[in-house]
């Protein structure tokens, strides 16, 4: 074992979206020194990362994706769902599939209500400014996709990341999708940026518009000039294997000394160092890492480190626990002959020639884009308009009791769950809608065996996306070894309210798929659906369609959540873990609940509030 000498005042375990935010920020500080420690390559030159529309080929490639696979699931016939996170600088935001929503005002104020103050909505609300740059859509593209009023591009932020529009949204789809929500009466309410909205709507993608290359975490907040700095270190293909503890007093907390690592030679060796620390160390290495680090560290369940002979040294049960999971449920209906489907890129003739367009044209063409469209929804009745208050109170009262048993005692989560869906302008489901094909084999190898084409027919896809489970899962270490991959069980739908919302929802696709001008775009009868032969015209086939098709849309969260520890927390709201002095998680593992929409710019908020907060601990102490 070999030991650096040179001092850091801050290690940042895991260099991808959330750690490289932080990083970034904390080292325009000349003053301090920042190591940033990340188990994957440095892959910021490789085309099949800067290429929007190169993603899948990721999936599954141990090179970029850890692909994680949960546990079979018990309410989804046994079935286990592939999870893919990424691997190298920038994390999963060099894999991801680039949707940048915001999340609703509810939503983020429930992380107050939960005992977080400064966790707000208006609290956070600074930092999605901070960490983006909108580019307004072309005329053309407002024009075709209905992307004017009530959107509102007069405040854009200045933020690193560039988020933009599409420039090939498509009539077939994308007009269609706005015409047809609006002939459902179900029109755009509100920008979607306020955080309150419903409606159908256009998603923006983290897509660099000049060049239309992916803006990852690395390509927006590790550039040429951040790079340059030499307070600023980069190790990558190097693992943490733990966290060094000395304890101050026998009944005193826990200090951070170091992190032990295992750095890849380029031989294809192993050599084990320990790297000191000044300051802190900074964990965010993501929702299933995070926690795995935790463990192996010696913070968790006593039993559970016990039983892998790790010596506790904090027994908090919380750790690893209450994950949480945005369940999304796949229908996929074939589209009328010449309407365009990205299927058509299963023929490789078509791929390379795309490819090469891409390449000679500054990123030209349907590789540069993402015209994924989407809507935030109330729950709806069976008739297709919003449920009244009556059958929302009644499908409550059946499904969703206080953990305490009594209403009138606190139960402050029983109360934010109730306030998400209680209100007929608060999203229960995300819709989305993806021009092609979406297959569920019974047994995936990775997210690749769901995304790649694999039926003959061109086909288009809604999408239902769960928005505020009530479902809570765990992630646990499996060994002492940091290789071994720990055991995800997000416990999709172990809660019954989630099956009934969600089964509403997948019923409404009937109506969407059967509404005028999307229904033009598609086959209809006569044409091919996936999952074949199965229609959700009753909430009990929507709940069989449910079972075959539910996957995840890849958002993990909570597994070391911010709250009270007496309420499951693992950090408090300064994001430090409890028992510790100096050690933080700042990923998606401290969400104390799931937002509503994707994820990945809440991280990216997360992550530029946790810096700030860092910063101004430190004016304090100097
Ligand atoms: C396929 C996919 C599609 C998605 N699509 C969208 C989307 O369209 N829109 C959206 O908003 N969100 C999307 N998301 C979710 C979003 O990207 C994530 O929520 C977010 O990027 C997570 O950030 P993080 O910092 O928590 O973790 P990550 O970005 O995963 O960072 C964790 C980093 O830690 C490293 N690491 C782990 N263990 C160790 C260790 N022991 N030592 C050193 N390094 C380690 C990892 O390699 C990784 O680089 C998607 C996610 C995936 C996987």
């Amino acid at each position: 074992m070999t030991e650096t000498t040179s001092l850091f005042d801050y290690i940042v375990v895991g260099g991808g979206t959330a750690g490289l935010t932080v990083a970034s920020r904390l080292s325009e500080d000349e003053a301090v020194r920042v190591l940033v420690i990340e188990a994957g390559a440095d892959h910021s030159s490789d085309p099949l990362v800067s290429t929007p529309g190169a993603l899948v080929s990721q999936f599954g490639n141990p090179e970029y994706d850890w692909n994680f696979q949960t546990v079979p699931q018990e309410h989804l016939d046994g079935r286990s769902i592939p999870q893919p996170r990424g691997r190298g600088l920038g994390g999963c935001s060099s894999i991801n599939f680039m949707m940048w929503l915001h999340p609703s005002r509810a939503s983020l104020d429930a992380w107050a209500k939960l005992g977080n103050p400064g966790w707000g909505y208006d609290d956070l609300a600074p930092y999605f400014k901070g960490t983006c740059t909108v580019h307004p859509p072309s005329e053309a593209a407002k024009a075709l996709a209905v992307l004017d009023s009530p959107h509102d591009f007069s405040s854009n932020g200045e933020g690193p990341v560039q988020v933009s529009f599409s420039e090939g949204y498509t009539e077939s789809f994308n007009k269609a999708w706005m015409e047809t929500f609006a002939n459902l009466g179900h029109q755009l309410t509100a920008d979607p940026r306020t955080g309150k909205a419903i409606g159908a709507f256009q998603s923006p993608a983290s897509i660099d518009p000049k060049g239309h290359t992916r803006s990852s975490a690395t390509a927006s907040y590790l550039g040429p000039q951040v790079r340059q700095r030499s307070n600023l270190a980069i190790m990558t293909d190097a693992t943490v294997k733990r966290i060094v503890f000395e304890r101050e007093d026998p009944s005193g907390s826990l200090v951070a000394k170091g992190v032990v690592v295992d750095l890849q030679s380029k031989d294809g060796g192993v050599e084990e160092t320990t790297i000191p620390v000044k300051s802190e160390v900074i964990l965010a290495a993501g929702a299933l890492q995070s926690p795995q680090l935790l463990e192996l560290s010696g913070i968790g369940q006593k039993d559970l480190l016990a039983s892998h002979g790790i010596e506790v040294l904090v027994d908090n049960p919380g750790v690893g626990e209450r994950l949480q999971d945005h369940a999304i449920v796949t229908q996929s209906f074939e589209v009328r002959d010449g309407i365009p489907s990205s299927d058509a890129l299963r023929d490789p003739a078509v791929l390379e020639q795309l490819t090469e367009f891409y390449r000679t044209t500054d990123g030209g063409g349907p590789l540069g884009q993402s015209n994924i469209a989407t809507a935030y929804m109330p729950l709806v009745g069976e008739d297709g308009a919003l449920m009244s208050p009556g059958e929302k109170e009644a499908l409550l009262d059946a499904h969703l009791v206080p953990s305490t048993g009594k209403e009138d005692e606190e139960d402050d989560e029983y109360r934010v769950l109730r306030s998400f869906i209680e209100p007929p302008d608060e999203p229960t489901a995300q819709y989305l809608l993806y021009p092609g094909q979406l297959v569920t084999p019974p047994q995936p190898d990775s997210m690749a065996s769901i995304v790649v084409p694999a039926e003959p027919q061109d086909f288009a896809t809604v999408l239902t996306c769960l928005n505020h489970p009530a479902s809570r899962g765990s992630v646990h270490i499996v060994s002492p070894d940091v290789r071994d991959k720990p055991q995800v069980d997000p416990r999709y739908l172990s809660h019954p309210l989630d099956l009934e919302i969600l089964a509403r929802h997948v019923r409404f696709v009937e109506k969407i798929v059967a509404a005028e001008p999307l229904r033009a775009s598609l086959k209809g009868e006569e044409g091919a659906r996936l999952p074949a032969g199965l229609v959700a015209d009753t909430v009990e086939n929507a709940k069989e369609i449910i079972k075959r098709r539910l996957i995840s849309i890849m958002h993990p969260t909570g597994s070391c959540a911010m709250l009270p520890r007496e309420k499951g927390g693992v950090v408090d709201y300064e994001m430090r873990v409890y028992g510790t002095r100096n050690v933080r998680v700042v990923d998606a593992s401290v969400f104390p609940l799931q937002p509503l929409g994707n994820t990945q710019s809440v991280v990216y908020a997360v992550a530029e509030r946790a810096a700030a907060m860092i910063k101004e601990g430190r004016q304090v102490t100097r």
